[in-house]
């Protein structure tokens, strides 16, 4: 089936910083889209049932011109602890789905930033949002100026400021014809693009490059976010970067989106946002922790009782330790140390198969798949045992194109995949909130593997890649399509959360494929009456 194609090469977007390449875009409106966030779902970690008590702040004032693309229910306030950011106006709401974003706004990389300056003035509403932006160049440490210092060379290279040898004098004579009084101004520079700049991605969320947004950069952080950042459209002339609340924003409640990817544990993320964005997280995420009764999907174990679905709280001090599944009671002593031990072996393999995926996606898949063997007492939503099955799916899918289109060896890879997928897809759903556009992306995954053909679909039951208790039993013939067509009922239902109305260029992809898909069912029953 030709929607397979596009699984190829795809690679989920991770949130951070990327210098890879340069776009620009503009941003299509998106209107408002009904609906709010399921009843049953509104225990989820990440699906706050109320909303967080609110901070105190101020109204912050700006020249006219600029951020002259707020829309009219949003402000710009200040907080004394994370300093500016974007707030609901008292009086407004925003429904979940919402663009609550930034019509109009360009999508810069770096190179085209500079650029920007000389073409714009320094003048203009335009640069002044750019240089409104945070620079944290006064707070960075030692360690943390030497990845500014290397993108820096970058750039003066790129826009032969400084090639090898030039004198300094011509180097400073080349800066101020673009604007620069030194290199410090620059390096200013490099720090606000490194504190405000986003991922750009695909509308499928592929990261292709860095955009940036001085209005959605005013965002603040928090690890249950309320909104997101996405490109539903695509960068074309109609697309671009809009911010989509995830749930209703009552009047008064602060925009947030998240800097990191939420299914990290939170030392990984604390790590993260303390690196590039030197902050300390005090979201209601990070503050469950101090709860000792809370399981966080993120560093728990599976229920050891077969068929049992509970979880449990990994230990934090050191020796061994009894836990508790939170759904049977069912008791288990571990130790603390060998699981760590194990997090970390896991975590250098995960390593080594980013770091060879593209020079020898044969052995990355094989390290992953040794590693899955040793693991088995970790939740799918455990770190990293996600992340590996993340990586593994995509590989797979990879494999399965260098393969002829039929025959044994891709049917068993494409099995591979698709259990892979749902392994996967079950993991997220633990630790991404309702209408998350990656969870969104993933049902469309998981549904387009189901549909793939294969050349002898009654015989491949079972993947023998995965340990057993891993293992699943996906459906075949025509209860295979039908769970397939649930998955896109899914994805239908929540990608208007993640991108906005109808979904994006996703959600339009997936009621075709969903109307095909229809249609084969319906052509299966009627053979098997005829029959
Ligand atoms: C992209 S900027 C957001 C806009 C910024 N507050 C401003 O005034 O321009 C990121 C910076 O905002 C601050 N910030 C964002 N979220 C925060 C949070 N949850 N807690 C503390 N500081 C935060 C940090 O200083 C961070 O480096």
């Amino acid at each position: 089936m030709s929607s397979f194609a596009a699984l190829r090469d795809k690679r989920q977007a991770r949130q951070g910083p990327s210098f890879a390449s340069v776009y620009s875009g503009s941003v299509s409106p998106s209107t408002d889209v009904k609906g709010s966030v399921p009843a049953e779902l509104s225990d989820s970690d990440a699906t706050p049932r109320s909303v967080p008590a609110m901070e105190e702040t101020k109204s912050y004032t700006y020249e006219t011109g600029v951020y002259d693309e707020l829309p009219d229910f949003l402000e710009v306030r200040e907080s004394k602890k994370k300093g500016r950011g974007i707030y609901v106006k008292q009086g407004m709401t925003v429904k979940a789905g919402e663009d609550c974003s930034l019509p109009g706004e360009a999508v810069r990389a770096l190179g085209r930033l500079v650029w920007a300056r000389k073409r714009l003035g320094e003048g203009s509403a335009s640069w002044k949002e750019v240089e409104l932006m945070q620079s944290d160049i006064e707070r960075l440490n030692p360690q943390q100026h030497e990845p500014l210092s290397l993108l820096g060379f970058a750039l003066v290279r790129y826009l032969d400021i400084s090639p090898q040898d030039t004198p300094p004098a011509e180097t400073a004579r080349k800066l101020k014809e673009l604007g620069f009084s030194s290199i410090r101004d620059l390096t200013n520079l490099l720090s606000r693009f490194q504190t405000n700049s986003f991922s750009l991605t695909t509308p499928d969320l592929t990261n292709v490059g860095v955009a940036i947004s001085p209005l959605a950069a005013l965002i603040s952080h928090s690890c249950m976010p309320n909104a997101v950042v996405v490109f539903p459209t695509g960068l074309g002339r109609r697309g671009g970067l809009e911010v989509i609340a995830l749930r209703d924003l009552q009047p008064g409640e602060e925009v947030l989106t998240s800097y990191v990817d939420i299914a990290l544990p939170r030392s990984l993320r604390w790590k993260e946002l303390k690196d590039r964005y030197l902050f300390d997280c005090e979201c209601v995420l990070c503050e469950k922790h101090h709860d000792h009764e809370w399981i966080d999907p993120r560093e728990a174990l599976r229920c050891s009782k077969k068929g049992c679905k509970g979880k449990m709280g990994t230990p934090t001090s050191l020796g061994t330790t009894e836990i508790t599944c939170s759904i049977c009671g069912t008791k288990l002593s571990v130790s603390t140390a060998s699981l760590q031990e194990h997090v970390k072996l896991a975590e250098d393999v995960l390593h080594k198969a980013e770091a060879i995926q593209f020079s020898d996606s044969d052995k990355a898949r094989y390290l992953l798949v040794s590693i899955l063997r040793d693991f088995d007492p970790f939740a799918l939503s455990a770190y990293p045992l996600l992340q590996i099955l993340q990586l593994l799916q995509q590989l797979l899918i990879t494999a399965v194109f260098d393969l002829p289109s039929t025959g044994t060896e891709r049917d068993g890879l494409l099995q591979d995949a698709a259990s892979c997928s749902a392994l996967v897809l079950s993991g997220m759903e633990d630790v991404y909130p309702y209408g998350h556009p990656s969870k969104g992306i993933q049902y469309v995954t998981s549904a387009k593997l189901l549909m793939a053909e294969m050349s002898a679909p009654m015989t491949m039951l079972q993947s023998t890649t995965f340990p057993a208790d891993l293992a699943l039993t996906l459906p075949t013939g025509i209860n295979r399509l039908s769970m397939s067509l649930e998955l896109l009922a899914k994805a239908t239902e929540e990608l208007p959360f993640g991108f906005g109305k109808g979904g994006g260029i996703v959600g339009k992809d997936v009621i075709l494929l969903a109307t095909g898909l229809e249609r084969e069912i319906s052509m299966w029953g009627g053979l098997g009456k005829r029959r």
